[in-house]
Formats: C-alpha cells, structure tokens, sequence
C-alpha cells in the first residue's frame, strides 16, 4: 500500500545533503589553509570541487573525510558528524585520497581481498566483488602483479576499486584523472557515471574544467582557502562562455596581465648576455 510517510522520508533522503560543512578552517603555522568555509553538497550527484593550485581542495577534503582533524567547524556526511563518530562516516564514504598510499607488496587482487576481509565480508562476496572490479576497471591482466609495479594510471584504479568495494553512499575522489590515460579515464568515468546514476554521490577534486563542466552536476569554486562560488553547474557559469572562462574570473587570474610578461629574459634575444 501507498505509504506516505515512506515517501516523506525518500524524499527528505533525496533532498538531505550529502556532505555539510560549517566554519571549517585549518591553519598550518601562519598559512591559512581553509578559512572558515560553509558548504552543503547535493547527495545524488556528480559534484566537482575546483580551484587553482593551494586553494585549499585537498585540505578540505581531508578533514571532510576523517584524514585531517579540523582547527574549527563540523563536517557531516550522510547525517554523520564526521569527527564525532568517524567509524559509522568510515563505513558510508570510499576515499580516493591524493598521494595515495597502498600495500605495495601485496597483489592488486590480494589488496582487495584484504580489504574485503578487513570490511567484513565473507570470503566468497569479497572474491566476487574483487573480480568484478578487477575485470571493469581493466586491471585482470596486472591483478597478480605487486602493486609496487603499477604505473600511476593502475594505481589510481586499483585505488578506486579500494574505495569502492564496500558500495559506499559517498566517494570522495582527489584528482583522480591526474596522470591516467584516455582509455582508462574514460573506464573511470564509466564506472563513476554508472554508480551515482544508483544515487550515490561522488564529489571529486579537479583542475581539468572541461572535464569537470562534462562530468559534474554542481560544483564548487575554491581560491584562497575560500569557496568562491557553488552551485548547479550552469549556475556557477552564469553568462561565461565556459566553466573555465567563469572559473579564471572567479578565482581572479584574470587581471594578471599575459603570463611570462616578468621574464624579460626568457626567448632568444637575450641567449649570450649574461654579465658583461
Ligand atoms: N601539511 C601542510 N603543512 C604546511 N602547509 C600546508 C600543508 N598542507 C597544505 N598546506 C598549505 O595549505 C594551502 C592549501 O593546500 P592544499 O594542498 O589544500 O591546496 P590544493 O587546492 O589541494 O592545491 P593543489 O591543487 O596544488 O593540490 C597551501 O598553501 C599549502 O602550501
């Protein structure tokens, strides 16, 4: 029967935020990384954090994700406090963290089945989820290599095969397309699209803006320690030609005169002088 109270509650599931973030700020000496930044990330959705080098992405998504205690703020996933009660968070989100660190002496397929153990599934569903991903992320034929021997595109698949073995409800993603090839980007991408095409949600880091105005639903601006702008994609673009056109305004690289102007001395003119 018609239960309205069930549909209230998808509905309120639906429209609840996957990630909610208030006055998060992290210092390092006298460098303020992430300057007091609130943010309510849609669940459901693709969702692109962006901004220049040191803008904060990182350190954002580490505290976001339990690897970095905050100086100040909360953070809440899936309608968990993050930092009150990280091994419930834990087991609802998968990370792909940058500089990611694996068991380099293990097998991508031993890594797996390790983690698998270490999630509680009982030998056999490990096995089959392990195959599985192995075999869609195109990694079967470098499964019983040591992970020592990867290449970085293998590296970033096995690690997102890690961090999404358990089906988490959010998956967080530091520059996951960085040094992977076409193919493989295209494999990941795949695989991500179908996964929140489920109605989970996947918020990753990125430079890359045409990749992220193709892949990202909403996204998020950051410069300076500060989110600049979020919002449905569109949005954030406004009357830009393009999510990078808005982007360079946003973050203000605009006004910095044509890059390389400073080196008067780089090109062929000056080659000989050096003192004379
Ligand atoms: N462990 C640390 N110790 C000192 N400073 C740090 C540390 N981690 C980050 N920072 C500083 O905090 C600022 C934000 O760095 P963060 O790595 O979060 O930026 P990002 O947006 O991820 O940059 P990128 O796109 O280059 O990876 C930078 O100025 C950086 O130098």
């Amino acid at each position: 029967m018609h239960d309205p109270q069930q549909q209230l509650d998808a509905t309120d599931r639906r429209n609840a935020a996957a990630v909610r973030v208030r006055g998060l700020r992290k210092q390092f000496g006298g460098q303020v990384a992430v300057d007091g930044i609130d943010l309510d990330v849609p669940s459901g959705r693709f969702v692109g954090l962006v901004g220049p080098n040191g803008a904060g992405k990182t350190t954002t998504l580490s505290m976001i994700t339990g690897l970095l205690r905050p100086d100040s703020g909360t953070v809440e996933v899936a309608g968990r406090d993050v930092w009150r009660d990280p091994v419930d968070v834990k087991s609802r989100i998968g990370v792909l963290p940058e500089g990611l660190r694996l068991f380099e002496r293990l097998s991508g397929r031993e890594l797996l089945g390790h983690l698998g153990a270490l999630r509680g599934f009982p030998r056999q569903e490990a096995e089959r989820r392990t195959s599985q991903l192995l075999d869609t992320l195109d990694l079967v034929g470098a499964q019983h290599k040591l992970i020592v021997d990867y290449s970085t595109g293998m590296r970033k698949k096995i690690g997102l095969a890690a961090a999404l073995l358990h089906n988490p409800e959010v998956l967080f993603l530091d520059e996951p397309f960085e040094g992977v090839d076409p193919v493989s980007a295209e494999t990941i991408r795949g695989v991500l699209e179908r996964y929140t095409g489920s109605g989970a949600t996947v918020v990753f880091s990125s430079h890359v803006m045409e990749l992220v105005e193709s892949l990202c639903e909403w996204v998020a601006v950051m410069a300076v320690g500060s989110i600049r702008a979020h919002g449905p994609i569109g949005e954030v673009r406004g009357s830009a030609g393009s999510l990078h056109e808005a982007f360079l305004h946003l973050v203000g690289a605009n006004g910095r005169g044509t890059p390389g102007d400073g080196l008067d001395w780089l090109g062929g003119g000056s080659r000989s002088g050096g003192a004379e």
